[in-house]
């Protein structure tokens, strides 16, 4: 009775994780205050399904460690609490049983996280990805292309400080192994008028 107590405090507390799990599924209000209630905890990652809905903690939560990517690897998607490192995995060993060609779409607003999500995505298959010398030297090039590219095209804005006045479209691809031997980074829009006036006023 206790542990039944302690978990339904618990649940209370820290909001479920899965908004399919909903009792009032269709209200934006529970829908709220379960995120926030996650949020409070610290928890910034929750299910609606398969889609994974992130809240840009704008501190280090310590949760992107390579301790983190050994928890996640491998693992069925729904055993393990949400985490983007559970979206990369699935991708990732779908694209390999499969044998076609998957995406992640990332979307928000300005400042929501989504250039840091991307590269989190990278990281983890730099870290997961089986490797030889040939193989490191892409996933380098795949990673460290991203502080060039930020570097032209980002801009401080009032909702970032570091706001990509550009859209991104990566590809990396892989071979039967799930070896990355591979990848394109194409950016288009890139917002030129915004980024020349950055240079002359120091923010947008
Ligand atoms: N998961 C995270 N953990 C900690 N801090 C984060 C996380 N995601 C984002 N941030 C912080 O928020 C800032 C803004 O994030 P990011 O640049 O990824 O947003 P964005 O959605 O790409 O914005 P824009 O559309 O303006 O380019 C980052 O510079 C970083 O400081």
């Amino acid at each position: 009775m206790q542990d039944m107590e302690g978990s339904l405090t618990a649940r209370d507390r820290v909001g479920i994780q899965d908004f399919v799990l909903l009792d009032a599924y269709t209200s934006e209000t529970a829908f709220m205050d379960n995120l926030r209630k996650r949020f409070n905890e610290n928890l910034i990652y929750t299910y609606i399904g398969t889609l994974l809905v992130s809240v840009n903690p704008y501190k280090e939560l310590g949760i992107y460690t390579k301790k983190q990517m050994d928890i996640y690897m491998g693992v069925n998607f729904f055993e393990l609490p949400p985490h983007i490192f559970a979206l990369a995995d699935n991708v990732y060993r779908t694209m390999i049983s499969e044998t076609n060609n998957h995406f992640i779409l990332i979307s928000g607003e300005s400042g929501a996280g989504k250039t840091e999500a991307s590269k989190t995505v990278l990281q983890f298959y730099a870290v997961c990805c089986p490797s030889t010398r040939l193989l490191d030297n892409v996933r380098d090039r795949l990673l460290l292309s991203n502080p060039v590219l930020e570097a032209f095209g980002n801009a401080k804005t009032l909702k970032n400080d570091n706001s990509s006045r550009f859209g991104k479209y990566m590809d990396i691809q892989f071979d039967h192994q799930g070896a990355a031997v591979g990848g394109h980074i194409l950016s288009y829009l890139l917002e030129k008028s915004r980024f020349l006036s950055t240079w002359v006023t120091g923010s947008v």
